[in-house]
């Protein structure tokens, strides 16, 4: 990586609250947040789109700038529940990157739809709604990880 993007909480926020914008409303009943980074786009989308029931995916893989192998951390529980009727999911992530992420979720989840707030050249096909687009050779630091 060749440059450093930190974002503040404003800019994000604001962000968030443009990808809202683009989401049709009531075309989804819940939303998935891709942990960790999608936890805060999830809280605001949860309010902008009035969706209250939410379920997260854990999937890690950087180590400091470092892709290694992903690991599924925590399963979407929700996703496979006989507790509640089949619901229209939108996955939830701050960052499209390599792609990677996705590609692995995409594996389980097939015809799911992702809302990514920062999407880079390389991921942004796996993308439905995004809003922010940077180089493939910034590096995003965002506000909860500083
Ligand atoms: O498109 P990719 O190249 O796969 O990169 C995007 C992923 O990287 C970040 O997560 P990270 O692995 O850093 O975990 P975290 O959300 O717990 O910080 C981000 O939140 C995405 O999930």
């Amino acid at each position: 990586m060749t440059e450093k993007l930190v974002l503040d909480w404003q800019t994000f926020h604001k962000a968030c609250k443009r990808l809202a914008q683009i989401i049709p409303l009531e075309k989804y009943d819940g939303l998935v947040a891709v942990t960790r980074g999608g936890l805060v786009p999830a809280a605001i989308l949860s309010n902008d789109l009035d969706i209250r029931l939410i379920e997260t995916i854990g999937v890690q893989s950087y180590q400091q700038q470092q892709q290694g192998d992903l690991q599924l951390v925590k399963p979407a529980y929700l996703l496979e529940s006989e507790l509640i009727e089949p619901q229209r999911w939108l996955f939830v992530e701050d960052l499209v990157d390599s792609g990677c992420t996705i590609k692995f979720l995409k594996q389980f989840y097939p015809r799911a739809d992702f809302a990514c707030v920062y999407a880079k050249p390389q991921g942004a096909e796996l993308v439905k709604y995004s809003v922010e687009q940077v180089a493939q050779d910034i590096w995003i630091d965002f506000p909860w990880e500083i």
